[in-house]
């Protein structure tokens, strides 16, 4: 069909379906020319999309979200359609704030309309059409529950693998596999043999006690919409337009639940993008994409291909590294702000030394010009703490969007404790002796354990005790030590408590080891204990003054997605953390995928820059040299002649990858730390037939003391071990780990 019948078809159409709002076509797009908004033809036509299903797929830039934010308007303001009745969904609260923040720009009529993300907006329709009210199990206790059902299993774990059953479990969710069927979605390499069960139990469990998790709401939202026709007809009674931004990201139970939802509605249009699908581990299937242009009749597909957002290197850097995906779908794209500053990379000595890189580049940025908006984006939040402290100590306003800084992360509290102590601050003795106790004095912790769970005062309860004394003198001790001796000294008892826990069926997460790797980046190189707790004082005390005002906002590469900022500076661009070092282990296959997606998630944070885009990268982060990161090198940023070595794109490396097995992989640049810590914990020494143990044996333990041998029985990697302990409950141990680490012996 030629445009001009298209485009006389599409405003006729408007015309029978409109009550005459209180606008023309003509004046609302000449009041958004009147704006310096110039829509083009394919977006007006978008915008103006009368009935039916439209499908709307384009790169980063191309006016997507603009194009349903200005839909919305265009029904309200020229078709008199009821803002209510339009239903914008989105991934994550951010996006759904920034829609309502665009919309609200455009007219306060628009404030109506209801966005949201899936799980806000179901949860609310829920509340409203079924009277529905459950209390929702988040966080700390769906984690106490998979925790205890773990237990209960007498199943050895780790706090992480709570952490991978959990995430499995959403994503299973949110492809509708039944816990009966698990079994045969689950890839017991990423996660424990018996999440299957976990599963089954966990959901149990939240029957029972009548409670839903997050997931659970989009379970019952698609289970009331296919099988209650009432709750099916009061809610579609009431949507007219559905309009889904970042398609890409939606999972098979959004999908069925939507189809359900637009098979009554007007209008239902989708925009997206497969380059920027980086929710597969919440269960996003990007193949849905394909699914919708056939699901339903006369579906419409537009392509925008112009990039209104970033100048022409921005756009050229992003466009090369997305082009080593081999899983997508080639886009044109063509920058329309023209040309600007080459994109530039930054090496930073370490750690700290990149928090000031930042504060200086935001320094000239801001002496330019005080308003321009600047995103520091990092590929994890742990990454992010020591810049911003940087950035607040340098007197910039920021708004983090983070929630905690590294002084929250519980590890790091309780060592403060103890520095506090040192200097001679009193007042946290309690919280500094009850963790020196865990850590140094096991089998008092033990004796005390009833008073160290509750509130009495152990230090005074035990004072003058060759305890309390050793405590003393440990504290004094550590006044006199460098704080990267002290933070040292500490991690190294750390690291045997954490052990011991092992042997108890539990150890503290691998973010409470990176949060410690921080801690010596950032005390290296201080004089004393005294002069880090006047620098974490102040750092705490910043008043939060002017933060409305900040232009600096500082977020995940994650958190970042939708959004966009005039300059952007990415942080921490170091092999390893991009792409995440996981994305380097595993089956080839598995490895491909999800390198693929930290390589989309790479993709999202360079082009969320509008104008300038820095890229920074710590030569050297706890004890550890880094090389930047291979993404570098596929973006055409770094050659081989800039570094003077081998290449280290992402595809070289892949086959560097193969022949190495996952554990080297893992630690390649962390020779002098990690590798050592990984062993530690996670590789035993496989044993000989005859170190292992006997049914009816006495065993010692150093912290359980005497016990019998029980059972024995094949462990992935190993044996697990019953033993009845004659001071404790029956424990079940990791044999090898426990006879590597000199834990275990025959008396
Ligand atoms: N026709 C246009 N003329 C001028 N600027 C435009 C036009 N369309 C969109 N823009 C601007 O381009 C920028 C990017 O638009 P938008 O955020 O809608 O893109 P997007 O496709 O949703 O991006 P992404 O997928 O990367 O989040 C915004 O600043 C928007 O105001």
């Amino acid at each position: 069909m030629r445009r001009n019948e298209r485009l006389s078809d599409e405003l006729s159409a408007c015309k029978r379906l409109s009550r005459r709002g209180e606008v023309s076509d003509e004046s609302f797009f000449a009041e958004l020319k009147g704006k310096g908004i110039d829509i083009t033809e394919t977006q007006k036509s978008a915008i103006r999309h009368p009935s039916g299903a439209l499908a709307l797929f384009a790169g980063p830039g191309s006016g997507k979200t603009t194009v349903i934010t200005l839909r919305a308007a265009y029904l309200v303001r020229v078709l008199n359609e009821d803002p209510n009745s339009i239903s914008i969904f989105t991934f994550t609260k951010k996006s759904a704030d920034e829609l309502t923040r665009r919309l609200q720009q455009i007219h306060p009529t628009l404030k109506s309309v209801q966005t949201g993300t899936f799980h806000a907006l179901y949860l609310k329709w829920l509340l409203r059409e079924a009277k529905e009210r459950r209390e929702l199990l988040t966080g700390y206790a769906q984690r106490g529950v998979v925790r205890s059902i773990l237990q209960s299993l007498r199943e050895p774990f780790h706090d992480d693998q709570v952490t991978a059953i959990l995430q499995a479990i959403t994503v299973l969710k949110n492809q509708m596999v039944e816990p009966v069927n698990a079994k045969d979605h689950l890839d017991t390499r990423d996660v424990p043999a018996s999440t299957a069960t976990v599963y089954q139990q966990y959901e149990s469990y939240k029957k029972e006690n009548n409670v839903w998790d997050f997931d659970d709401i989009l379970m019952v939202m698609n289970e009331r919409l296919h099988s209650q026709p009432s709750f099916y007809t009061s809610c579609t009674d009431s949507i007219r337009h559905i309009m889904v931004d970042e398609f890409q990201d939606t999972s098979r139970i959004q999908w069925n639940s939507l189809l359900k939802l637009a098979s009554k509605t007007v209008s239902f249009m989708v925009v997206g993008d497969d380059d920027q699908s980086i929710y597969a581990f919440r269960g996003a299937e990007p193949g849905l994409m394909k699914t919708f242009v056939h699901a339903r009749p006369h579906v419409r597909e537009l392509v925008l291909s112009e990039n209104f957002r970033s100048l022409d290197p921005i756009i050229r850097t992003a466009s090369r590294l997305i082009q080593m995906n081999e899983d997508r779908k080639p886009k044109l794209m063509r920058g329309v702000r023209g040309t600007g500053e080459r994109v530039r990379v930054l090496r930073a000595k370490n750690a700290m030394e990149e928090g000031r890189v930042i504060a200086t580049a935001i320094a000239k940025i801001h002496a330019r010009d005080p308003l321009r908006t600047v995103g520091i984006l990092a590929r994890s939040h742990h990454h992010l703490y020591l810049v911003s402290e940087q950035l607040r100590t340098q007197g910039i306003a920021l708004v983090e969007d983070l929630g905690k800084n590294l002084y929250t992360e519980s590890v790091v509290a309780s060592y403060l404790a103890l520095f506090r102590v040192s200097c001679g601050d009193f007042r946290v003795r309690e919280e500094a002796f009850r963790f020196y106790l865990k850590l140094l004095e096991p089998r008092v912790a033990r004796e005390q354990a009833g008073l160290l769970g509750g509130r009495a005062a152990l230090y005074q309860h035990m004072a003058g005790t060759p305890t309390t004394l050793a405590f003393d003198a440990f504290v004094k001790n550590m006044a006199v030590q460098t704080p990267l001796d002290a933070v040292r000294l500490l991690t190294k008892h750390y690291e045997a408590y954490t052990v011991r826990l092992e042997h108890a069926r539990r150890t503290p997460s691998q973010e409470a080891r990176q949060a410690l790797q921080l801690l010596e980046d950032r005390v290296a190189g201080l004089p004393d204990l005294k002069t880090f707790i006047l620098e974490v004082d102040r750092f705490s005390q910043k008043d939060e003054q002017g933060l409305s005002k900040a232009q600096v906002r500082v977020m995940t590469f994650h958190g970042a997605k939708g959004l966009e900022f005039d300059d952007v500076i990415l942080a921490g661009v170091y092999d390893g953390a991009v792409p995440h070092a996981r994305a380097l282990t595993g089956e080839r296959k598995a490895r491909r995928v999800l390198l693929e997606e930290e390589r989309r998630l790479f993709y999202v944070a360079l082009t969320r820059a509008r104008d300038r885009l820095f890229v920074v990268y710590p030569a050297s982060t706890a004890n550890a040299d880094r090389e930047p990161s291979p993404f570098l090198f596929d973006a055409g940023l770094l050659s081989r002649k800039d570094e003077n070595r081998k290449s280290i794109h992402t595809k070289d490396r892949e086959k560097q990858v193969r022949v190495k097995s996952d554990r080297q992989i893992v630690t390649r640049h962390d020779k002098r730390s990690t590798v050592v810590r990984k062993a530690a914990f996670h590789t035993p020494i496989p044993v000989t037939a005859d170190q292992l143990p006997k049914r009816g044996e006495p065993i010692h333990h150093e912290v359980f003391g005497e016990g019998v041998v029980l059972s024995i029985d094949p462990f992935p990697n190993g044996h697990k071990v019953a033993i009845q302990f004659k001071e404790s409950d029956v424990r079940h141990l990791f044999w090898e780990v426990a006879l590597s680490e000199g834990h275990v012996r025959k008396p």
